[in-house]
C-alpha cells in the first residue's frame, strides 16, 4: 500500500517500527532489560516487538520513555533499580554474556571516587568491548551503549537550534545521527525522512556515515556533502588563491550579489516607441515610466520581478493603445495588447531586465570592474574588488569555476528564483569550518530553523578557522536561539595518544580542554626517526604494511608535499591502497590528507612527517591535532631525523604562518604546558617528569616508543622550557596586537588592555 501523503507515510512507518518482522532474524531480540523500583520490567531492542494483541514486548531503543530510563546514573537512578545488558553472538540471536548494574550498589561503590562519571564509563564492560572492536570503512550505530550525556542531546526537542561542541571522538557524529532516528520516531506525525537533511564536509565523510541511519531503520534521509547540497551543478576546474577563496566565503558577498542583480535592471536613456498594428501612430514609454514600473518590483526575486515587469509593461502599453484609439475616435474592438508586436515587447523587456542564468550573471559580474564597483557594498575595499575581478571566458560554457564559486552560484540561483528546496530538520557535521556563505546556503534550506550543528572549535581549519561558535550561530539563528552544549568524554582515542594530542592542543587551541579519555590501550604512540631522506617513504611503507598485514584498517596521513612520492612508491611496490581524498575508504590502506581526515577514524594511523603537516598550515597545529586523534588504537609517527616537532617531544620548531589565539577557559600564564613536562616511557604510559626531548636522551632506534627520560637532561629541559615560554608569549602578544590593530583605534589600546586585565583578574 502506498501512503498518499507525508503524514500517512509516517504513520505507516511508525506501525512498521513496532512490527516484529523488522530487522534480521539473527539480530538480538533485545539487548537490555530495565527494572524499575516497583519491579516493572522493560525489554529494550533495536526495534519494538508486539504480540498478537499489540502489547509491546520489547521497546525500541528510541522510545522516549526508554531513553529517559537509560539516562539513569548511580547518582540519579530516577526510579530505575537495575539494568541488565545482554551481549549476543554476532549474527546469532544467542546470549553470550550478561552484565548487571544495580544502581544502589553502584552508588555506594563509587561514592568515594574523584570522578564517579568517568569510573562508571570505564567500568562499563559493554561499552569498552564496543570501543575495543576493530573499525571498518563505515561508522557503526551505538544504540546499545549510548551514554547518559549523549542521550540527553539525542532527546532534545525537535524545534531547537542545537549546537554540539566536543573534542575528537566524543561521539558528536554518532549522536547527531541517532538524534535524527529519535526525532523521526518521536515526531513521526510532523517529520518525514525526506524532510531531513544531513550535510557533511566531503563525499568520503558522507560515505563513511551513510549506513548508520538505514541500520537504525531510517531510509530516505537526504545525506550529502556540502557541494552536493548546492543547487548549481558546474564542474570545478579552478583553484583560488587563499585571499580570493576567503573573500568569496565572506557573508558580504551576499549583498554584492543582490546589488549586482538589481544593477542589471536598467532604464533606457530615451523614449522607446512601440508600433501598433494597423495604425499610423505608435505608443511610447519614457525612462520615467520604466522607473515607475520597476520601482516596486526590484525587491522581488529577479526572475519573478522580470515576469511581473513584462505584465506591468503590457498593461501600461494597453492603456496607451486604448487612449490612442480614443483620440482617433475609432472603436477598439479587441484587446489592445494584441495590437502590439511580441518581438518589440521581448526586446524591450530584455533590454531593461535581461534574462540571466547564474553562471552568466557571475561571469559577467567578475569580468567587469565597473559592475563590481557598482555592486560592492560600502564595506568592500578596492583591493577586495580587484581580488574578485577576472577575465571572463569568451563562452559561458568555457568559464572555469572554483568550489567557492559554487556557493556563490547557489546564492545567485536562490536570489534569482527565490525557491530553494527546504527541510524541516538539518544536521550539519564538521560545522566549525564553514564559511559564512556556506552557512547562509544551509540556513536558506531550513524551513523553520530546526537544526543540529556539530563540530569542534579546536579542529577548526581553513580560510574561516574560528575560535568560537559566535559567527556560526549568528548565521544560523533565525527562529530559535542556539543552545550550545558540550560533550566531554572521548570514546575513540586511547589515553596515551590523547596525552600526546593534548600537548599539540596547547599550540593548536590554547585554552581548550581535551576530552576526558575513557580507555587505555597499549602500546601507545610509536615514533620512527629516519636518517636519510631517500629512505623516508620506504620507512612509512614498512610501518603501514606491518599494520595492514595483520588486517588493520589503516589511515596514512601525509602532507601534500610528500604525497606524490609516497603514492608512486606504493604503486611501484604493487601495494593496494585507496585515495581517501577522492571517494570512499577501503578496508585496508587509505592515504588521506590531514584536512580530509577530519571526522574519520582508523584502527591504525601512520603520520608521515608531522613537521611538514604543521608547516603546510594554515592552522598547522590544528591539522596535526586532527591527524593524531584519528586512531582508535595504534599511532605511528614517522619523521626525518631531527625533525620531530617540539609538541610531540622532539626538538624541531616548525615555521608556521598562523598561531591560533586562546579560545575559552582560564589563561594560566604560569603554565609551561604539559609538553615540557611529560614523556612517554617504554611501555607507552606517561610519566610526569622533566625532560628535553627523546632525540637528546637516547640514540633513536628503528622503531621506538619515546624513550624514558634521564635526569642529566633536566637543566636543558629547564632552559628549553623558559625559551619556549618566552616564544609562546611573544607569539600571543603579536596576535593580541594584530587583533587590536584591526578592531580598536590606537589611542584606546592601552585603556582596552588595562580594562581586559582588570576583567580577567575579577573573573572567578
Ligand atoms: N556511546 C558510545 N558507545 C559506543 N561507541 C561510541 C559511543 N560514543 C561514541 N562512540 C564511538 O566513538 C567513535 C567516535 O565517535 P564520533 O565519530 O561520533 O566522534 P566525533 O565527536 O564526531 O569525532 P570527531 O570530532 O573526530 O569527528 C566512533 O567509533 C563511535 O562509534
Amino acid at each position: 500500500m502506498q501512503a498518499a501523503d507525508a503524514k500517512a507515510r509516517a504513520a505507516l512507518k511508525k506501525n512498521a517500527d513496532s512490527d516484529s518482522t523488522l530487522g534480521k532474524p539473527t539480530d538480538a531480540v533485545a539487548f537490555t532489560k530495565l527494572i524499575q523500583d516497583d519491579g516493572t520490567e522493560y525489554y529494550v531492542g533495536q526495534h519494538a516487538i508486539t504480540d498478537s494483541k499489540r502489547q509491546v514486548k520489547v521497546f525500541a531503543w528510541k522510545a522516549p520513555l526508554i531513553m529517559r530510563m537509560r539516562e539513569a546514573t548511580a547518582e540519579n537512578p530516577s526510579n530505575v533499580r537495575s539494568r541488565r545488558d545482554f551481549t549476543t553472538a554476532i549474527n546469532e540471536n544467542r546470549i553470550i554474556n550478561i552484565d548487571d548494574v544495580v544502581f544502589a550498589e553502584l552508588a555506594s561503590r563509587i561514592a568515594s571516587l574523584d570522578d564517579p562519571a568517568l569510573a562508571v564509563i570505564e567500568g562499563d564492560e559493554l561499552l569498552q568491548e564496543a570501543l575495543g572492536r576493530g573499525r571498518t570503512p563505515e561508522l557503526q550505530q551505538i544504540v546499545q551503549t549510548i551514554q547518559a550525556a549523549q542521550s540527553k542531546l539525542i532527546r532534545t526537542p525537535l524545534e531547537r537550534l542545537l549546537v554540539i561542541q566536543g573534542g575528537p571522538g566524543t561521539g558528536k557524529t554518532a549522536v547527531a545521527l541517532h538524534r535524527v532516528s529519535y526525532l523521526l520516531f518521536t515526531y513521526s506525525d510532523q517529520l518525514d525522512p525526506r524532510d531531513v537533511l544531513v550535510v557533511g564536509p566531503n563525499p568520503t565523510f558522507t560515505r563513511y556515515i551513510r549506513q548508520v541511519l538505514p541500520e537504525l531503520g531510517d531510509e530516505n534521509v537526504n545525506q550529502t556533502d556540502l557541494q552536493g547540497m548546492l543547487s548549481v551543478t558546474v564542474s570545478v576546474t579552478r583553484k583560488e588563491e587563499p585571499a580570493v577563496a576567503k573573500l568569496k566565503g565572506d557573508g558580504r558577498m551576499d549583498e554584492l550579489i543582490l546589488n549586482g542583480l538589481r544593477n542589471r535592471v536598467r532604464r533606457p536613456a530615451d523614449d522607446t516607441r512601440f508600433t501598433v498594428t494597423g495604425r499610423t501612430w505608435a505608443v511610447s514609454i519614457s525612462p520615467e515610466d520604466v522607473d515607475d514600473l520597476v520601482e516596486n518590483l526590484l525587491p522581488l526575486n529577479y526572475n519573478n520581478g522580470r515576469a511581473r515587469f513584462r505584465t506591468a509593461l503590457m498593461s501600461r502599453l494597453g492603456v496607451l493603445v486604448r487612449r490612442g484609439f480614443d483620440n482617433d475616435g475609432t472603436r477598439l474592438g479587441r484587446d489592445p495588447q494584441e495590437l502590439l508586436r511580441a518581438a518589440d515587447i521581448e526586446n524591450f523587456v530584455e533590454r531593461v531586465w535581461p534574462r540571466l542564468t547564474p553562471p552568466q550573471f557571475l561571469s559577467e559580474l567578475f569580468g567587469s570592474l565597473e559592475r563590481l564597483v557598482a555592486a560592492a557594498p560600502r564595506a568592500f575595499g578596492s583591493e577586495e574588488i580587484q581580488l574578485l575581478r577576472r577575465q571572463s571566458a569568451s563562452r559561458i560554457s568555457e568559464e572555469s569555476w572554483s568550489k567557492e564559486d559554487l556557493v556563490l552560484l547557489d546564492a545567485v540561483q536562490s536570489e534569482m528564483s527565490g525557491a530553494t528546496e527546504t527541510y524541516h530538520h538539518i544536521v550539519v557535521d564538521e560545522a566549525q569550518d564553514l564559511t559564512p556563505m556556506q552557512l547562509k546556503a544551509i540556513a536558506n534550506r531550513s524551513s523553520g530553523g530546526s537544526m543540529t550543528v556539530v563540530g569542534d572549535i579546536a579542529q577548526s581549519t581553513g580560510n574561516w578557522a574560528r575560535n568560537s561558535w559566535d559567527d556560526v550561530v549568528d548565521e544560523l539563528e533565525r527562529k530559535y536561539e542556539a543552545e550550545i552544549v558540550e560533550l566531554s568524554h572521548g570514546y575513540r582515542v586511547p589515553r596515551s595518544v590523547m596525552d600526546l594530542a593534548a600537548d599539540v592542543l596547547t599550540q593548536a587551541a590554547p585554552g581548550i580542554t581535551p576530552p576526558v579519555v575513557v580507555r587505555d590501550v597499549a602500546p601507545g604512540p610509536q615514533f620512527r626517526s629516519v636518517d636519510l631522506e631517500e629512505d623516508f617513504d620506504a620507512a612509512v611503507l614498512e610501518v603501514v604494511k606491518a599494520h595492514s598485514g595483520v588486517g588493520r584498517f589503516v589511515g596514512v596521513i601525509c602532507p601534500d608535499s610528500r604525497r606524490q612520492d609516497l603514492e608512486e612508491l606504493l604503486d611501484r611496490e604493487g601495494v593496494k591502497w585507496n585515495d581517501a581524498d577522492r571517494g570512499g575508504l577501503s578496508q585496508s590502506i587509505n592515504v588521506v590528507s590531514p584536512v580530509a581526515a577530519k571526522g574519520l577514524e582508523f584502527d591504525a594511523i601512520v603520520i608521515a612527517d608531522p613537521e611538514r603537516i604543521i608547516e603546510a598550515g594554515p592552522e598547522g597545529f590544528r591539522m596535526l591535532y586532527i591527524a593524531v586523534t584519528r586512531t582508535t588504537h595504534y599511532l605511528n609517527i614517522v619523521h626525518p631525523a631531527g625533525h620531530l616537532p617540539e609538541v610531540l617531544g622532539g626538538t624541531s620548531q616548525p615555521v608556521t604562518e598562523s598561531v591560533a589565539v586562546p579560545i575559552t577557559g582560564e589563561l594560566d600564564l604560569d603554565d609551561d604546558g604539559p609538553s615540557a613536562e611529560r614523556s612517554i616511557n617504554g611501555n607507552g604510559s606517561i610519566d610526569d617528569v622533566s625532560i628535553s626531548s627523546p632525540e637528546h636522551s637516547l640514540p633513536v632506534t628503528a622503531d621506538d616508543t619515546r624513550p624514558a627520560p634521564t635526569d642529566s637532561f633536566s637543566d636543558v629541559a629547564a632552559g628549553d622550557r623558559a625559551s619556549r615560554r618566552a616564544r609562546t608569549i611573544d607569539r600571543h602578544a603579536e596576535d593580541v596586537l594584530d587583533d587590536l590593530k584591526d578592531t580598536v583605534a590606537p589611542h584606546l589600546w592601552r585603556a582596552v588592555l588595562e580594562r581586559a586585565l582588570e576583567q580577567m583578574r575579577s573573573e572567578p
